[in-house]
């Protein structure tokens, strides 16, 4: 699998945030968008997730078996997007049967990240740690090749970072693609890097820098 972006723009209605971003990723690729507050990198996210419409540029996902961008992405936003009134099991359960695709079982989902105690709480009783890691369990319910994380280590404590440092790992060994926005160190082997970052007075382009490491 490969994910090809040309020359990406993205307009907020009538303001460029950023254009001219390009970038390949193969399977087993991990790439960390870094860059201040506003610099665009949840909407970077957006666009490839299909919920933006991109100003300008093309993305295209190669070598995919047939299968669409949209049908083969995990999307996890920086809000958890849970349903408060159910309980974790069940969220991952809705989860699971709208973006098909099955593997783990909720509760083993919920295991793999430290929550099989909270199976059975409605998500609105949970802390922000613990919601965030329900959140991310989705990505074990359904089996989907990109993983989009947008501040995947939000409100979690150093232990669970580790455990998702670990899920990506594993993700990307099995041939799985994350990009992951980040204000934090995020220790992902061989990641790539890109930086969004507005021009600088005297220039008139916006400027994407990128290279190897967190
Ligand atoms: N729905 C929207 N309508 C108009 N402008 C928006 C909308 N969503 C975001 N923006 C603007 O787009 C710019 C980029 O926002 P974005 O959330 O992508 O930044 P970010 O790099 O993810 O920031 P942060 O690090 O704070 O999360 C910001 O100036 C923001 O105000």
């Amino acid at each position: 699998m490969r994910l090809h972006v040309e020359n990406l723009a993205c307009s907020r209605g009538e303001r460029r945030i950023f254009e001219g971003l390009s970038f390949a990723l193969d399977s087993g690729d991990a790439l960390l968008v870094l860059g201040r507050n506003g610099a665009g990198k949840s909407s970077l996210l957006d666009i490839l997730a299909g919920r933006l419409a991109p100003a300008g540029g093309s993305l295209a996902l190669e070598e995919a078996g047939g299968r669409s961008l949209s049908e083969c992405l995990h999307y996890v936003g920086h809000r958890d997007a849970l349903k408060a009134a159910l309980t974790a099991e069940e969220n991952l359960t809705f989860a699971r049967d709208f973006l098909g695709s099955p593997a783990l079982a909720p509760r083993e989902a919920l295991a793999a990240l430290g929550l099989a105690h909270a199976a059975r709480l409605p998500v609105a009783y949970l802390s922000a740690g613990q919601r965030r890691r329900v959140a991310l369990a989705r990505l074990l319910v359904a089996e989907r090749s990109l993983w989009l994380l947008d501040e995947p280590t939000a409100a979690l404590d150093a232990a669970s970072q580790e455990t998702l440092l670990r899920l990506i790992d594993e993700h990307r060994r099995k041939g799985g693609i994350v990009i992951a926005t980040t204000h934090q160190p995020l220790a992902l082997a061989e990641a790539k890097t890109i930086r969004i970052e507005r021009p600088a007075p005297d220039r008139s382009a916006f400027v994407v820098a990128d290279g190897e490491g967190a």
